[in-house]
């Protein structure tokens, strides 16, 4: 035990007898003590003091027989601060809710009567694992670059600085890079760094359109151009006048249509559906795809015609992988965003979280990352923990609690799954499956799927899966009747 210095941090002692109360804080003798005798007084304590360490008794008055006031006191302390060790001071017969107290997010417990080198033991490594984790949440990389956008890794920022440069120029620019690296954030914000920042910021993904509205949807149509056209409809192009068109999935555009969107880049104006006289339309085109182009031309999916226009500057974003250095940054920046995302929510990751994170090759890059820290948020108590983000190996999985959590007696905590990480973790296998027995073909997937192209383009994309390169671009829309699926 080291000696205390002025350092050394207070800890809280909460237990309504006076007796046992004196016997802990002699045991951890020359650290500083607080005590507290009850819930009220031992949160007035924490509001105050904020020790980093609690030992709670959970037969708390007024019914000493009941562990709800020393449980609810557990939670109100991890949520005011989730990083506080509380270590559980229980009886022998006590051992149901202490397990309890653990799957809340309590660190360790020791039972009663107290014995001094055990508990200075567990308040020692308490103390450790707490410094760690204040330290790795504290510190860091800036986690937050200005405008939301991390980038903390030297491939991350070349790619960003020569965004900055590039976005005051009335130039054409396509993001390439693996999906969820971050290409629609980054065509954001381009568009707020160039001039036209006061204008519209547009988005079309050209993937998740049926190929029969995708026209309509850019271009717009006159009343009555179609069956079904009942009104004037205007379309992406000319609602980003003055502004930014950011063409998601260029690479799954139809042939028909990159000629028409060539003659606009070409011309600068639009013409609706039905409509009989010319539209000029002044937009900055930002275009991004997820697939290599260069093949896609070589195969006659692409346009060389249109590439070039659309590529004036070219900026590839870098997977994830390729960028250690930004995982940290960007889970504590994605923690921060989703932190409202359930009441108490963990405002850390645990020491094991943080190095799981960092070893994972994350196929589905920065949106898969966000798709777990959200999970983590909403399964973890106290500092979120490999197994709340799906990240620790499959027999620790069942434990759903970082090791060195979980220790009751070697027993795991068990805190069950909501019902959306659940179906979140069915739909990712089954959809994977899918993809893998149809070759990545997406639109035979949907259908063996029994749902439509874009509702299994916009699952992938929300499950954080990535799309397989063999996946088929081209491939004809789906039938209306397989849109109603
Ligand atoms: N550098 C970053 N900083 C902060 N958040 C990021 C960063 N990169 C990605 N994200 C977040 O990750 C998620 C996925 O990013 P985004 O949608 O930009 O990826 P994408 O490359 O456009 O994916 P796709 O090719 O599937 O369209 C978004 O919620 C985004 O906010």
């Amino acid at each position: 035990m080291p000696a205390a210095t002025p350092a050394a941090p207070s800890i809280l002692i909460v237990d309504d007898e006076a007796g046992l109360r004196t016997q802990i804080k002699w045991a951890l003798a020359p650290w500083p003590t607080l005590m507290a005798e009850d819930r009220l007084s031992a949160l007035d304590l924490f509001e105050r003091e904020r020790p980093p360490i609690v030992i709670l008794d959970l037969g708390l008055p007024p019914d000493r027989g009941d562990a709800g006031e020393g449980l609810a006191t557990l939670r109100q302390i991890l949520a005011r601060q989730p990083l506080t060790r509380v270590i559980i001071a229980s009886g022998n017969q006590d051992r149901a809710n202490a397990r309890r107290a653990i799957g809340l997010g309590a660190c360790d417990y020791c039972s009663k009567p107290v014995d001094a080198d055990t508990l200075r033991v567990i308040v020692e490594r308490a103390w450790n694992v707490y410094r760690l984790e204040a330290e790795l949440n504290a510190a860091g990389p800036e986690p937050e670059a200005p405008d939301g956008l991390v980038a903390a890794a030297p491939a991350m920022r070349r790619a960003v600085d020569l965004a900055r440069r590039v976005a005051p120029a009335p130039v054409s620019v396509l993001l390439t890079g693996e999906s969820g690296t971050g290409k629609d954030v980054l065509a954001k914000a381009i568009h707020r760094w160039s001039p036209r920042a006061a204008g519209p910021f547009v988005a079309i993904n050209c993937a998740a359109i049926p190929e029969t509205l995708l026209e309509s949807e850019l271009f717009g149509h006159e009343k009555g151009a179609f069956t079904g056209a009942s009104g004037r409809q205007i379309g992406k192009v000319e609602q980003a006048d003055g502004g930014t068109l950011f063409l998601d999935e260029i690479g799954d555009m139809p042939a028909p249509l990159q000629a028409k969107l060539l003659r606009f880049l070409q011309e600068r104006q639009i013409e609706r559906i039905g409509g009989r006289r010319p539209v000029a339309v002044d937009v900055r085109v930002i275009a991004a795809t997820n697939r290599d182009l260069a093949t896609l031309m070589g195969e006659g999916g692409f346009r060389q015609d249109l590439f070039y226009r659309l590529s004036e500057i070219e900026i590839a974003l870098p997977p994830l992988r390729d960028r250690p250095e930004d995982i940290p940054a960007l889970a504590l920046h994605l923690l921060r965003k989703h932190r409202a995302i359930a009441a108490g929510a963990p405002r850390a990751f645990a020491e094991t979280a943080l190095a799981r994170m960092q070893a994972y090759p994350w196929p589905g890059n920065v949106r898969e990352l966000e798709n777990r820290v959200r999970r983590g948020l909403t399964m973890g108590r106290g500092a979120i923990g490999p197994a709340d983000l799906g990240l620790a190996p499959a027999e620790e999985e069942e434990g759903d609690r970082p090791a060195e959590v979980a220790t009751v007696d070697g027993a795991p905590a068990e805190p069950l799954p909501t019902l959306r990480a659940a179906q979140e973790k069915v739909e990712r296998e089954l959809i994977s499956r899918t993809l893998a027995l149809t070759g990545g073909n997406i639109q035979q997937a949907a259908r063996r799927l029994g749902i439509s192209r874009p509702t299994l383009y916009a699952k992938m994309r929300a499950l954080g899966i990535p799309r397989d390169e063999q996946a088929t671009a081209g491939s004809p829309a789906p039938s209306e009747k397989e849109e109603q699926a």
